[in-house]
């Protein structure tokens, strides 16, 4: 089943294209990664993909549906670009990732036992099991971010959507969450990644799709980048045009 299917995809701001006639294509348990230069387009295809920005032309379709009208959210795992979660939300590191069952929850309803245990799990899975209780804030940057990763596993989503999921993540948890990965993609979760250092991740990506100035350069394996160490070939990718001698 084609879970992504974007089709022409043309994204304006402020009267200049950003994206131009982008197509991009990812399968029930297919994990792909979205590539490029900063300011290319990765993340503006992300957000016009599940409706953040609109599509000046072409369409994006979620499970077969046109995202205007795809209406199960609880289905999409979403780690945005990092930003932190910010010093000023007075929430604990259990209560974020709880946000990540409202959309399965029938609200006011309670959470239920398997909320919690979801929770629990989601919370576990990312190494963070024994800071549950704490106020997020006091969390490293790195830690935040594991901790809006186990807050997009708590949907027990058919799709995650992660803008640079693993920045400022360890190398040994960047491996934790590689394996978890693969397990959900064996489940047959979709995956679209967007990734400047590859890392572990490198072995569980099916397909590379690479924008520059928001056109689709390459769509088909992981390209090699230019000057990488043949025993790294995934290792650090540059951020300036990394992908033009591939
Ligand atoms: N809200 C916005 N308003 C105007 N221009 C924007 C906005 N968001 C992004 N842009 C512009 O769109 C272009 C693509 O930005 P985008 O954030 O999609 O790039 P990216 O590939 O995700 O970059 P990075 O690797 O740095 O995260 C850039 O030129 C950026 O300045």
């Amino acid at each position: 089943m084609t879970v992504i299917d974007v089709r022409g995809a043309t994204v304006r701001y402020d009267k200049r294209d950003v994206l131009h006639g982008v197509g991009l294509t990812v399968a029930e348990g297919e994990a792909v990664a979205l590539l490029g230069a900063n300011g290319s387009g990765k993340s503006t295809l992300v957000k016009a993909l599940l409706g953040l920005v609109p599509l000046s032309s072409g369409q994006a379709l979620l499970f077969g549906r046109p995202t205007r009208s795809f209406r199960n959210r609880s289905w999409i795992g979403y780690v945005p670009q990092r930003l932190g979660i910010g010093g000023g939300v007075p929430a604990t590191v259990s209560e974020v990732v709880s946000a990540g069952r409202l959309a399965r929850r029938r609200i006011p309803f309670p959470a239920t036992a398997e909320d919690r245990r979801i929770v629990a799990d989601s919370l576990a899975s990312v190494g963070l099991a024994d800071r549950a209780a704490e106020p997020v804030a006091a969390l490293s940057g790195g830690q935040q971010q594991r901790v809006l990763i186990a807050r997009a596993l708590a949907t027990r989503p058919k799709l995650l959507v992660m803008d640079e999921p693993t920045s400022g993540v360890d190398a040994a948890n960047q491996e934790l969450f590689a394996k978890l990965l693969a397990e959900r993609l064996a489940e047959g979760c979709a995956v679209l990644i967007v990734m400047h250092e590859l890392g572990p991740l490198a072995d569980i990506i099916d397909r590379a799709v690479v924008l520059s100035d928001g056109h689709v350069t390459h769509d088909g394996p992981l390209p090699t980048p230019r000057g990488a160490d043949g025993d790294h070939p995934h290792g650090v990718l540059p951020d300036d045009n990394p992908w033009s001698g591939a």
